[in-house]
């Protein structure tokens, strides 16, 4: 840890960094990185601390004392101000951030997404505090290629569909399409954010994950999450294969992701952590532009690394088609492409992302395969029984 530089080569000065969500996924991942990789402090805020007890307990583990859990539910706690004024930095990533919820609770998804991180925001403004706010690639919604004709060849021009943060539009559904009240409650606190940095000064960086997945993503259903329970579609496709039954593609598996493997994209957050003067002010697009797939194709590929590292028989038929009104209820609508255009953070962070999508799955499937296959054997066998 001695010695380190920023990509300026200036010293890196330990710092206190207050993290609400730090007990997600996302959070998880950073938290575990800042403990064994550098000597900054964290103030980890989150109504669940499961994902990273290994990190607060035992109490003899190398990084004791420099990360504090804090039970703060961020809607009511008059606590956020004070750990705020004690950080040099707050990075949120708290969030209801599952599609699921989009549609069905769709007032809960626009207080959290927006009304919830309205004070944080306004502490770190009024309090000369530096911000990382986690936002999404979902605020822009639909390609323009999208409103193209089927047979149009500009839908092959990456001017129709390449999403860059300072000139694609944010292209949402209807009002009664409830999916999009994530990305518009996301694209709000956005533009507010930018604000307070023009109109107040904020030191503020926002990021827009692409489909950031990894280990502890979500949760399996009925094993550490409820039974009905929709998590997103990593967690959903590795449940399908621990009970060996057929992967759902909604509406045909069509729709088309770009997956970036979650410790590559914390290497991204890393660099904006620790080198302000290059990251403050600006929106950066986090993602992996090579590891584009339909969700069809996803299925297939997940289907075929597990049985690999399983070592189970792949299923016969291995995908089933689901209309999305079945699978996400009345409201559901979707994005159609995500490809995330990487000049702004390779110009201002040098930061590219290295792991293949076949990679990526490899290590993940191994580890939910460790983590749960005796469990959902185990419940499966329960159920059975009854
Ligand atoms: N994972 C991705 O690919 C992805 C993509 C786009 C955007 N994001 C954004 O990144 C952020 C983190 O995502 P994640 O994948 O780690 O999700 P996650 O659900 O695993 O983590 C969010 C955490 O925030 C906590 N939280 C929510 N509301 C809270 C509250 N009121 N008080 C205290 N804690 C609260 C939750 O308990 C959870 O631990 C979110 O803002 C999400 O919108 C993630
Ligand atoms: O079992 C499933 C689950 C999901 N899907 C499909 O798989 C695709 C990806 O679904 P995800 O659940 O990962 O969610 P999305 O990519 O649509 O959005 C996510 O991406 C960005 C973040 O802001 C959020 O974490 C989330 O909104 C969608 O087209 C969805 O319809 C299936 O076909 N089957």
């Amino acid at each position: 840890m001695a010695g380190r530089v920023d990509l300026d080569g200036n010293p890196i000065n330990p710092m206190t960094i207050c993290m609400i969500g730090a007990g997600g996924f996302i959070g998880s991942h950073l938290c575990e990185k800042l403990m064994s990789e550098t000597p900054h402090t964290v103030l980890a805020v989150d109504v669940y601390s499961d994902k990273i007890k290994h990190l607060l307990e035992p109490t003899s583990l190398p990084w004791n004392g420099r990360i504090q859990f804090h039970r703060i539910n961020i809607k009511n706690d008059s606590r956020l101000e004070g750990l705020i004024k004690m950080a040099d930095l707050t990075v949120n990533l708290a969030a209801i951030c599952t599609p699921a919820d989009y549609n069905t609770r769709p007032l809960d998804t626009i207080y959290s997404n927006f009304i919830d991180a309205l004070p944080v925001v306004k502490y770190c403004s009024e309090n000369g505090k530096r911000l990382i706010h986690f936002s999404t690639c979902e605020v822009y919604g639909k390609t323009i290629g999208a409103f193209l004709p089927e047979d149009s060849p500009l839908r092959q021009d990456p001017a129709y569909f390449v999403l860059s943060e300072d000139a694609s539009p944010c292209i949402f559904g209807p009002i009664e399409k409830q999916r999009w009240s994530y990305a518009c409650a996301k694209q709000l606190i956005e533009r507010l954010i930018y604000a307070e940095g023009a109109e107040n000064g904020l030191e503020f960086t926002i990021v827009r994950p692409f489909n950031w997945i990894g280990p502890r993503m979500d949760f399996i259903p009925g094993i550490d999450g409820p039974s009905e329970g929709v998590p997103r579609v990593l967690a959903c496709f590795s449940n399908n294969l621990l009970r060996h039954e057929p992967l759902k593609l909604v509406d045909g598996g069509h729709s088309q992701r770009t997956f970036i493997y979650i410790k590559d994209a914390i290497e991204a957050v890393f660099l904006m952590i620790e080198n302000p003067a290059r990251a403050n002010g600006h929106i950066f697009n986090v993602g992996n532009p090579n590891n584009e797939v339909t969700v069809k194709q996803l299925a297939e590929m997940m289907a075929q690394v597990y049985s690999k590292v399983s070592g189970e028989t792949p299923l016969e038929t291995p995908t089933v088609d689901v209309s999305s009104k079945e699978f996400y209820g009345e409201g559901y609508d979707d994005s159609d492409k995500r490809i995330p255009d990487m000049t702004i953070i390779n110009r201002q962070l040098g930061w590219n992302p290295k792991t293949s999508l076949w990679d990526l799955l490899e290590s993940t499937l191994t580890y939910q395969h460790r983590t749960y296959a005796e469990a959902v054997k185990q419940a499966m066998s329960k159920t059975t029984a009854n």
